[in-house]
């Protein structure tokens, strides 16, 4: 997606630990040209697969997963970091490592809206190391619904999460790919694949 690749050019600043702050268009402001963009992107690449919900995690997945919905008509649901006294048992849960908060956390989807039947799109933020798409699967095979794709806005091919999800043999969409970043280079990023 060549405007998010250009963002990420104009945008993106390198923090230590390998981090890649995109604030001013994925974690924190929002940039509705872009998103809807994100949206279509993610719809054209799923809807041959004829998914009928959208799952993504809270927080920065849900602007993204929510225009991908949007385009393909169908609901959006985002796992809960925290389980409310709203949430109907049974629930699924999995852990999942807070890249940037730190920490282990429980993720919580209610069998309200996720169950067998459903053919669920992922669709986050980041692929980093897959840590948290891997926890995802694992609700989703709780569910007994069926993973068909997952979908990243931004990968960092360098943590090299695509190769760790291999195994669970589905096709994985990001729309803009870092190759690498460093002080002397800078973010080399490219159109995601
Ligand atoms: O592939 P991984 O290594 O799992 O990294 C990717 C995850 O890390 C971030 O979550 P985090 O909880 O840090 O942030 P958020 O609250 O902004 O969603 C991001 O939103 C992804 O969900
Ligand atoms: O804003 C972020 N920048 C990153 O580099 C990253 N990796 C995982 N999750 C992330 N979130």
């Amino acid at each position: 997606m060549e405007s998010l690749v250009q963002a990420i050019r104009e945008q993106g600043v390198i923090l230590p630990g390998g981090f890649l702050k995109v604030d001013g268009l994925v974690n924190h402001q929002l940039l509705p040209h872009l998103t809807r963009e994100m949206g279509q992107q993610f719809a054209a690449r799923f809807r041959p697969l004829a998914p009928n919900k959208v799952l993504t995690i809270e927080v920065s997945g849900i602007a993204p997963a929510i225009s991908a919905a949007m385009e393909l008509g169908v609901p959006m649901v985002y796992a809960r970091k925290k389980k409310p006294l709203t949430m109907k048992e049974p629930a699924f849960t999995a852990q999942s490592v807070s890249r940037t908060k730190g920490g282990t956390v429980d993720l919580f989807i209610s069998s309200e809206f996720l169950g067998a039947g459903d053919r669920v799109v992922v669709i986050d933020d980041f692929l980093a190391s897959g840590g948290t798409l891997r926890a995802l699967s694992g609700i989703i095979a709780q569910s007994g619904a069926t993973l068909l794709g997952l979908g990243c806005v931004v990968e960092k091919q360098f943590e090299e999460g695509r190769a760790k999800l291999a195994d669970l043999n589905v096709p994985i969409h990001t729309l803009a790919n870092i190759v690498r970043m460093s002080e002397a280079e800078g973010i080399v990023v490219e159109a995601g694949r």
